[in-house]
């Protein structure tokens, strides 16, 4: 991890310009995405277009986050973590800079759009997320720090994607990074086994999150607390059995928890329809019927017409 002080060495103006000691490829820093525990984020202008760059006096970290962001690439059809384009080295005259350059993910932050858009999104988003873990967890791996400030939505059509993929860890390891109120260590519902059930955990948790805003702290029963929290509110409590599942570890796949979700999502959807067409007024048939009319009227005016025209000419 690396302290402030070295934190404040990796921070540069907009201008400066980094170049690869080994692919000699090009950066031009625009401005500073942000700061995490083991490097600083850039925007950068580069033979790739617009990228984030993250730039580390620390290699082992460097190199740990590029060996997940491969085994993300290699999850198919999965696309929840940016795209890798180059790894390497800046000598700066003074030391040795270690860094990646990834897709730069332009978008608003999973809370942030929820807001915007509305509370129905959440589960939506929710099933895009164990749609992804599916795969990933397919592959041998677990999220880890699952947390609504490390995923994007970006797109025109909504697209859930991550920007920090540190906490990825190998299926049966200890969980690496993790943040409190997503972790099942902490509310005393499970181990920091880095296994599915961990990850679904943190979706319930982020679901909650999505519907209160302001985080809260464990006191007493987790269990009791959180059953509590979740009956407080209207919208979540549509998701209450899914939710209470996750957090108690019961499901064995994400596959498992979506094709539940999905199926709530859908009998609101269509609690939704009924209930907009029971109430709507009904002028479409009347419409229709009306249609229908000045039809059978046309085509019998046109019958008799031509009728007439072929008797008079005959
Ligand atoms: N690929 C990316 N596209 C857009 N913004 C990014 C990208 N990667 C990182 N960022 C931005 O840079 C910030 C810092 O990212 P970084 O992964 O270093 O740390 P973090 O997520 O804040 O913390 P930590 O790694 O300690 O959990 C992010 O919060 C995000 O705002």
């Amino acid at each position: 991890m690396m302290n402030n002080t070295w934190k404040s060495q990796c921070k540069y103006p907009a201008g400066t310009v980094i170049i690869g000691k080994w692919n000699r490829h090009r950066y031009e820093i625009v401005r500073m995405l942000g700061s995490g525990a083991n490097g600083v984020v850039y925007l950068a202008e580069s033979s790739f277009g617009l990228t984030a760059i993250k730039i580390s006096i620390d290699s082992v970290s460097i190199i740990s986050e590029v060996n997940v962001l491969k085994a993300l690439e290699k999850v198919q059809g999965s696309s929840l973590g940016p795209s890798l384009y180059d790894v390497d080295d800046w000598e700066n005259g003074k030391r040795r800079i270690h860094f990646y350059v990834m897709e730069y993910i332009k978008g608003k932050e999973l809370l942030h759009f929820v807001r915007e858009k509305g509370i129905s999104w959440a589960g939506i988003m929710m099933i895009q997320l164990l749609d992804v873990l599916e795969g990933l967890h397919q592959k041998g791996w677990v999220f880890g720090d699952l947390k609504p400030e490390n995923l994007i939505v970006e797109g025109p059509t909504p697209k859930i994607r991550c920007i920090d993929v540190g906490g990825t860890t190998m299926r049966g390891r200890a969980i690496k990074e993790f943040t409190e109120f997503f972790d099942r260590g902490y509310w005393g519902l499970g181990s920091r086994k880095a296994e599915p059930s961990y990850d679904l955990f943190s979706t319930a948790m982020m679901m909650i999150n999505l519907h209160y805003p302001k985080r809260f702290v464990k006191s007493g029963n987790s269990v009791k607390q959180l059953t509590i929290i979740i009956q407080g509110n209207k919208e979540l409590l549509k998701f209450d059995t899914i939710l209470m599942k996750a957090l108690l570890g019961k499901y064995d796949s994400a596959k498992e928890m979506k094709k539940e979700l999905l199926i709530i999502l859908s009998a609101g959807e269509r609690s939704k329809q009924q209930r907009t067409t029971r109430y709507a007024p009904k002028p479409k048939k009347k419409k229709m019927r009306a249609f229908l009319e000045t039809v059978s009227i046309l085509l019998i005016t046109m019958i008799l017409y031509t009728l007439y025209i072929y008797g008079y000419i005959l």
